[in-house]
């Protein structure tokens, strides 16, 4: 069964919900300029309430000070979204022990040339490059053409992003083969907020047999 994180957590209600209605990973994201940025004292609030779900903490190009501050909050998953080469990804993951994620962004089958290279992260997110002239890493709710993974072999795991929706994500999962897949914009009316029906809509779509 597909695996699912729902990602830009901000209300502790919310996040006690999206964990009831099954999701696999819950994501905090912490990336400046981002609608749903927490900082780490609501974070730590919002973790209490994650359930049996995994709480996933999305940096973008982050410091050690920030990386330090983050882990001693107890976060198991980084998700590196940022511009963080497989150096920086080594690092952060010798300098925590911790799961890490590191995105990549394609628009082009190229893209997807130096993921081989990141071999310490834990699991690779394609998400979809940000647009043109873009202000954040991610959170667009775009989609890329699916066809730039026909016949790619993932590393290792991995996870889909990039404008899924509870519409779209089954046929994203059958176009890919995605073992997992993440959302963010696709499960809100309001930019920034989830809404519960997208949610548990989101949840049925990628998890139905
Ligand atoms: O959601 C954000 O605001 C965000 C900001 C900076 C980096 C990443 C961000 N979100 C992540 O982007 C992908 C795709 O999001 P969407 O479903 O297309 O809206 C996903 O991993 C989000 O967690």
């Amino acid at each position: 069964m597909t695996s699912v994180k729902i990602c830009g957590l901000t209300d502790p209600d919310l996040v006690g919900f999206v964990a009831r209605e099954g999701a696999d990973w819950i994501g905090f994201n912490f990336a400046p300029g981002s609608p749903r940025r927490v900082t780490p004292q609501a974070a730590a609030t919002l973790l209490m309430q994650v359930g049996r779900a995994r709480p996933v903490a999305l940096l973008v190009d982050p410091d050690d000070a920030e990386i330090d501050t983050i882990a001693a909050l107890g976060f198991p998953v980084l998700q590196l979204h940022g511009a963080e080469t497989p150096g920086r990804v080594a690092a952060i993951k010798a300098r925590t022990g911790l799961e890490i994620w590191k995105v990549l962004g394609v628009a082009q089958r190229a893209d997807l040339d130096g993921a081989a290279a990141y071999t310490a992260a834990d699991r690779l997110l394609i998400d979809a490059k940000p647009p043109e002239g873009a202000t954040r890493a991610g959170g667009h709710g775009q989609v890329f053409d699916w066809t730039i993974l026909d016949h790619w072999t993932a590393p290792g795991p991995w996870m889909l992003a990039g404008g899924l929706t509870p519409g779209n994500v089954a046929a994203a999962i059958a176009a890919t083969g995605a073992p997992a897949v993440d959302v963010a914009s696709g499960v809100e009316r309001i930019r920034g907020l989830k809404d519960r029906d997208l949610v548990r809509a989101f949840i049925r779509a990628a998890k139905q047999p």
